[in-house]
């Protein structure tokens, strides 16, 4: 076969290369970039987005009904994750910025901000160095699909949109507890969330807005627009039911926002399967393999048929199958290696079980460049393992 016709082979490195440094999603992130905002020059701005280096920072959006817990969950992840919570009550509060200046005059007037100030006011203050470096969350933010699809258009895209939900009975009672600390913003509950300070206690203020009569209006108005807001976000939304504690909210919020989406990468499982004999890594193995087209790659099996073949390995095996003592590690690792380079195990992937079976053999599976992209440990109770036929 001459050279133009014989496979192409894609040396291991490449494949893990792209894998262990998201190549694909950096590229992809950036050609999301380049065709949102479609710059006269790409280069500079392809430079500039890569110099910047925050396709992972958090980009959160929160919503949900009145009395749901959004600034209360938007304030514990933006303390938590050490980002920015943007609410329209904070852009618009923005000193030494005319449209804030003039989307106060709004909000003062008609309790409302005109759609597309808000989006300008959104825009420029998530174009501040703070929110480039450390993200955003928005808290309520969009509360239209307008605004959602401009939101979009101006190439604002969050990675991951949380929408709250409880019963609205129980929103109209839980609202009424509201009560908030004029000196540091937080968020109390007469009920589920008093402070302990007296000091704070005496302070506390209930806010305007929080009757029954407006909580229910408020609640028919987020109703109208969130059916037409959560199309949006097919891939990124997840639901979380906000009639439970609050702290279990956020820790749902939090593992949410904590797990990165699949991308379109091309993948190849790398799989490793360890566990204690009779702990079915062989049965598992070979139902992998079958299931996802893998190689099943057994060390021991391996090493029996190397010496089977009367291989150059095979000798070198042997003698230590004659005597029943441990193959080194060093000779063990090279017919592995020669089994996982070969063009199968490349472009379809492997699951391997019965290698490493200490922590030397994982250092010279490591130190080769053979690294599982998914490790399962299987376990079982030693007396399973004694009444194993
Ligand atoms: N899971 C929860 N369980 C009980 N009380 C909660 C829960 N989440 C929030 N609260 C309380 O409900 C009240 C409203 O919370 P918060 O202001 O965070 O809701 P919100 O969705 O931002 O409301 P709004 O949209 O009206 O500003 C607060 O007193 C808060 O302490
Ligand atoms: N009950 C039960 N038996 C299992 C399971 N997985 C494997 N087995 C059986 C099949 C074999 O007879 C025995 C050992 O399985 P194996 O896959 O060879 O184990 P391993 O030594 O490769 O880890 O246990 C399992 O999940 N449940």
């Amino acid at each position: 076969m001459d050279a133009t016709t014989a496979p192409h082979r894609i040396p291991p490195q490449m494949p893990q290369y792209g894998e262990a440094n998201h190549v694909f999603e950096l590229m992809q992130n950036m050609l999301e970039q380049l065709l949102i905002h479609q710059p006269k020059d790409p280069i500079p701005f392809m430079i500039d987005h890569l110099q910047r280096d925050n396709d992972y920072v958090p980009k959160i959006i929160i919503l949900g009904p009145p009395a749901s817990g959004k600034t209360t969950i938007a304030m514990w992840l933006a303390k938590h994750l050490s980002t920015n919570l943007l609410s329209v009550e904070s852009l618009i509060a923005k000193e030494y910025s005319p449209l804030a200046a003039d989307a106060r005059m709004h909000y003062q007037k008609f309790k409302m901000v005109p759609n597309m100030l808000l989006i300008r006011l959104m825009q420029e203050r998530l174009k501040e160095e703070d929110c480039i470096r450390r993200g955003w969350i928005l808290d309520g933010i969009p509360e239209t699909r307008e605004q959602a699809l401009t939101i979009q258009t101006l190439g604002i895209s969050p990675r991951h949109v949380i929408a709250l939900s409880a019963p609205d009975t129980v929103l109209i009672e839980r609202n009424l507890g509201k009560r908030i600390d004029p000196q540091t913003g937080e968020i109390y509950h007469t009920t589920f969330d008093w402070p302990p300070e007296s000091e704070i206690q005496n302070r506390l203020m209930m806010p305007a807005g929080i009757s029954e009569g407006e909580t229910a209006r408020k609640l028919l108005e987020y109703h109208r627009n969130i059916v037409r807001i959560l199309p949006s976000y097919p891939k990124i939304l997840k639901v979380i039911n906000a009639d439970q504690p609050c702290v279990d909210v956020f820790y749902q919020a939090l593992t949410y926002v904590q797990t990165s989406h699949r991308s379109n990468a091309p993948f190849t499982p790398r799989v490793l399967l360890c566990g204690p004999v009779g702990s079915g890594k062989s049965l598992q193995a070979a139902l992998l393999a079958q299931k996802y087209g893998l190689i099943n790659v057994c060390c021991g099996q391996l090493l029996k048929e190397a010496v089977a073949d009367k291989s150059k390995y095979g000798e070198m095996i042997q003698p230590f199958f004659e005597k029943e003592t441990a193959v080194p590690d060093n000779i063990v690792m090279k017919v592995l290696k020669q089994r996982l380079d070969q063009q199968d195990c490349v472009e379809r992937g492997w699951v391997l079980h019965g290698f490493p079976r200490d922590l030397d053999q994982a250092h010279v599976m490591d130190s080769l460049g053979y690294k599982p992209n998914r490790r399962l440990w299987e376990t079982l109770p030693c007396a399973s393992i004694f009444c194993l036929p």
